[in-house]
């Protein structure tokens, strides 16, 4: 089966906010409280997408999600009018009202984990969102997210959707951004599953500082559940050292496509045997190891730059492009790193880079904002069509936010009832041109 590999880009939502949420991302701490700019992340990001769809790749776009979130508010226990709601919320527990705020959802590598077709027991592909447990403001995602991929894969000859895991410690899941699957020139996937911990082998190496986000038993179960088997999976544990210096998910430390892993030497808790079982089970791949030493690269430098949390596309046979944040180009080591990278003799043969600095500012690079979903012709024919970037779709959206967006947003703007009215005035109207039906709670 001859796949191509689509990406789907979250679109940055009308909140897109600095709240310092996330425990153990470096950036998010660094960043906290300082004012956004959402219109220039969503413009950021969409710019980002066209240029991905310039290069000729398949890119599509996920709608964000409804923020503030006033029935996760009401759960909580504010009542009232709605501008009764934030206020309260705001002036008792100003930390909740900045999680039922957050963005988050544009980081679209933590949506799902997808499993395509070729890899799956029922040649279907698999989508399972993420629980996202381990921070409170995303574990309010999951929900919505799989309404939205339901609506944009939605034929069910093609496209299977399961229920994010169990909301537990012990199934802590973040999708994607733990998963990468390589092939071989034949299509045939070997699906990486990189965790931070055992919930079940509490004696095993874990993280002390910062915490692991993603179990072993979540990424079985979700393997389980799209019906992969053991000859087409392998359940990596992550170093838990670099967990410790800010690396809250792998893919912050390593990034595969086709035949090429690119990782950090500090990523992996044993390396070699990494390497002997994905050789094991894709014997015909060729396989490039792209291997980083702290000599070249310090892991403070990669956590600061992103140079993992880099896209690596395919542009022909052969011919990769890394997608990078102009972040690497202003770390010297990091430049004089790539410089040679696409000197040595890889498929990595040129470096791009973008400017997605709102989102950087979150602890969110060029991967963190695309869910990758490989399909064959016929899939790629099933899904929604309003949701694939073309120039008119570019256009229209940057329109879009231009219309609806504020240019800067500091924390006490959180609890502005207009700031509600204008993110659902916006997103119902996002709703029609991705063709996405009724999705969020406001509109049911
Ligand atoms: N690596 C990947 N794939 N995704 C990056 C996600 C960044 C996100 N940041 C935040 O949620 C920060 C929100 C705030 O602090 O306002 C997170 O930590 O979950």
């Amino acid at each position: 089966m001859s796949a191509r590999e689509a990406n789907f880009d979250g679109l940055v939502g009308p909140t897109h906010n600095y709240a310092g949420l996330s425990w153990g991302n470096v950036a998010s701490g660094k960043h906290a409280h300082s004012t956004s700019n959402p219109r220039q992340a969503a413009l950021q990001g969409l710019d980002k997408m066209k240029a991905l769809s310039d290069l000729g790749l398949v890119q599509g776009v996920l709608a964000p999600q409804e923020r503030p979130d006033m029935a996760t508010l009401r759960r909580l226990g504010f009542t009232g009018s709605e501008t009764q709601v934030l206020d309260k919320a705001f002036r008792e527990a100003p930390l909740l009202l900045a999680a039922c705020c957050s963005a988050s959802a544009m980081w679209t590598a933590n949506a799902a984990t997808v499993s395509p077709g070729a890899d799956t027991a029922d040649g279907r592909v698999h989508f399972t969102p993420a629980n996202l447990v381990n921070k409170f403001h995303r574990s309010l995602e999951h929900e919505v997210t799989g309404r939205i991929l339901r609506r944009v894969f939605a034929d069910e000859k093609h496209f299977c959707h399961h229920s994010a895991l169990p909301a537990h410690d012990d199934f802590g899941d973040e999708g994607a951004a733990n998963h990468t699957r390589l092939h071989d020139a034949q299509g045939r996937g070997l699906e990486l599953f990189v965790y931070g911990r055992s919930a079940h082998r509490p004696d095993a190496p874990a993280p002390r500082r910062y915490p692991a986000r993603q179990t072993l038993e979540a990424s079985r179960a979700v393997a389980r559940l799209h019906g992969l088997g053991e000859h087409n999976t392998a359940f990596i544990q992550q170093n838990p050292d670099v967990i410790d210096q800010g690396v809250f998910h792998n893919d912050v430390i390593a990034v595969g496509n086709g035949n090429v892993l690119f990782y950090h030497r500090q990523a992996f808790l044993d390396t070699h045997a990494m390497q002997n079982e994905i050789m094991a089970k894709l014997p015909d791949a060729g396989m490039h190891f792209i291997e980083v030493s702290d000599d070249e690269v310090p892991v403070a430098d990669a956590v600061s730059s992103y140079l993992f949390n880099t896209q690596l596309v395919t542009l022909a046979p052969g011919h990769m492009a890394l997608i990078a944040p102009t972040e690497c180009a202003d770390t010297p080591r990091v430049r004089a790193y790539l410089d040679r990278l696409t000197a040595m003799n890889t498929p990595v043969k040129e470096v791009r880079f973008i400017d997605v600095k709102q989102s950087m500012q979150n602890g969110g690079g060029p991967a963190c904002l695309r869910l990758r979903v490989a399909m064959s012709e016929a899939e790629l024919a099933a899904v929604n069509p309003a949701c694939l970037m073309t120039d008119e779709l570019h256009g229209r959206l940057s329109q879009w936010v231009n219309r609806h967006y504020r240019d800067r947003l500091s924390p006490n703007d959180l609890r502005d009832p207009a700031l509600l009215t204008e993110s659902r005035t916006a997103l119902d109207e996002l709703t029609r041109i991705l063709d996405l039906g009724s999705v969020y709670p406001f509109q049911r």
